[in-house]
């Protein structure tokens, strides 16, 4: 299992007045597959996400991700861990606006130890169509394009799992579809595990398994 996450919960808040986020989240995902998370709105997608990425520390249970126990290990050893292993789509793109499409690419390339990162992020880029704009700024690409860029970023580094929240969100129809259609082909040509938060019944269709949260914990698993 790439994901292992038992009994999961996150309260945030003080004692006296607790909020309790996840209430006890049993999910195990095989490696190479993909998984719809759906529930709505506050019943702890981004939350549940946070956590198995290693963003957000469970208030209990056991997250084991790629091999790791997330517990053991302190913010350093997390961070570290998250390098390379772990890549994230956003629903905002969150590309940064000062570097070009290659470097938004390359350098999270570089910091997981690549010492050809930009040759790789325009074969990352070729790969999503984007061959043609290594040079171009986030503000000079369309938001289907700079959701690309997005893709080519996560997925560089050859992660072993990818968390896409929400990744067509901002996207029309037309554009949405075209995304995702790239984001499932470099999926499977990488071997990569998706877990992939969306609103929209068709995209979460195409996964492999769709899981559903209610106020907290899950209330149906196609895989189950
Ligand atoms: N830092 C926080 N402090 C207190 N409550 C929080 C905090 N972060 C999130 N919550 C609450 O936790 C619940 C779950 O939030 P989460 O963002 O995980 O839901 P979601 O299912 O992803 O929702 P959406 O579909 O709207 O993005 C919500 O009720 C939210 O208000």
């Amino acid at each position: 299992m790439v994901i292992a996450a038992r009994d999961v919960t996150l309260t945030l808040g003080d004692a006296a007045a607790p909020t309790h986020i996840l209430k006890g989240v049993d999910f195990a995902v095989r490696r190479g597959e993909s998984v719809a998370l759906l529930g709505p709105s506050g019943s702890g997608k981004s939350s549940l996400m946070a956590i198995l990425s290693g963003l957000e520390r469970a208030t209990g249970g056991e997250v084991r991700v790629a091999g790791l126990d997330f517990a053991a290990l302190d913010e350093d050893e997390l961070a570290k861990a998250r390098r390379g292993r772990i890549g994230i789509v956003l629903q905002a793109f969150h590309l940064l606006p000062t570097m070009t499409a290659r470097e938004n690419v390359a350098v999270p390339m570089e910091l997981a130890g690549s010492d050809d990162a930009f040759a790789r992020a325009d074969a990352e880029l070729a790969a999503v169509g984007l061959g043609h704009r290594l040079d171009h700024y986030p503000a000079q690409l369309s938001g289907g394009e700079q959701q690309r860029v997005a893709i080519a970023r996560a997925l560089g580094p050859r992660p072993t799992l990818v968390f896409a929240d929400e990744p067509t969100g901002n996207l029309d129809a037309a554009t949405g579809a075209q995304v995702m259609d790239l984001l499932f082909d470099r999926q499977r040509a990488t071997g990569a595990t998706l877990l992939v938060i969306t609103h929209d019944p068709a995209l979460a269709e195409r996964c492999d398994r769709i899981v559903t949260l209610g106020d907290g914990r899950i209330v149906s698993d196609s895989g189950r």
